[in-house]
């Protein structure tokens, strides 16, 4: 009998910032970035290319109450400094598994991490080492999603995985409303004419325009990323 291969060679993988923070109300829980990590060494195990873009939600978000008051761009360099933190704990706890993990930063910041080329990125994927993606997009007024559309599109990734803390897209925020139902599929103008508060429209017409998909699942929940992998149905499929 011969072993499953994945449905995935290289993929672009969006893990949710707030979800490092375990049932910490702040920052990085060391059990729960040690798990993440170990789901992502047993995805490279397979045979597959990764590279990751980690949000800023368990630090900073431009957006949030902490940035209140303050210049719109100001607190969104100061949120994707958050990210470069957390790509930073990610890479540390990646190389303490055995990964070779390289960040690559989309601002200039050379004497902590290496610039975003792309060239060099894809050559990083080749050679099996985990590339995370820091600092979004390098732009205010974006956010990490939409930087995971970014990359995911510009390095020829198959699919972007959006690893959250809720275990697909719903009718509406299930945090929020109980009654809330999740899709199992659905396209990307249904989620944007639905207005589905999950990932901003930027992102979704991004990956529309690039027929790039997109799956929301839960790293909350053990194995889910090896199952997406071996394209079993978990989540859910958003697809132009
Ligand atoms: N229609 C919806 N279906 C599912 N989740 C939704 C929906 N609308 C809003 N949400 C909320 O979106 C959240 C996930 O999106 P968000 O990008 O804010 O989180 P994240 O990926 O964890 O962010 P970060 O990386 O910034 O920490 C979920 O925790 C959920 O509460
Ligand atoms: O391209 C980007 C990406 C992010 N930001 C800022 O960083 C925080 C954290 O990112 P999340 O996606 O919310 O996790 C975000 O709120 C923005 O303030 C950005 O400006 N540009």
């Amino acid at each position: 009998m011969t072993a499953a291969k994945p449905a995935h060679k290289r993929i672009l993988l969006k893990l949710s910032g707030e979800a490092l923070m375990g049932d910490d109300a702040f920052g990085i829980n060391r059990a729960t970035i040690v798990r993440m990590v170990s789901e992502v060494a047993e995805v490279t195990r397979l045979g597959v290319e990764v590279a990751v873009v980690i949000g800023g939600g368990n630090i900073f978000r431009g957006v949030a109450g902490g940035a209140e008051g303050m210049d719109r761009a100001t607190a969104d360099y100061m949120g994707m400094l958050a990210t470069v933190m957390n790509s930073l704990a990610l890479a540390d706890a990646m190389d303490k598994q055995g990964l070779t993990a390289r960040v690559m930063s989309a601002i200039g910041i050379e004497q902590v991490v290496e610039p975003y080329v792309r060239p060099k990125a894809l050559q990083y994927l080749e050679e099996g080492k985990v590339v995370v993606f820091a600092a979004g997009t390098g732009n205010p007024f974006f956010t990490t999603d939409t930087a995971a559309a970014l990359r995911g599109a510009e390095i020829g990734a198959e699919v972007v995985l959006k690893a959250t803390k809720v275990d697909g897209v719903y009718t509406a925020d299930p945090m929020k409303d109980p009654t809330a139902t999740r899709y199992t599929r659905l396209t990307f103008d249904e989620a944007m004419v639905r207005n589905l508060g999950i990932m901003d429209a930027t992102a979704f017409a991004l990956c529309r325009d690039q027929k790039l998909p997109i799956r929301v699942f839960s790293i909350v929940k053990e194995g889910a990323l090896k199952r997406v992998v071996m394209g079993e149905d978990e989540g859910t499929l958003v697809y132009a």
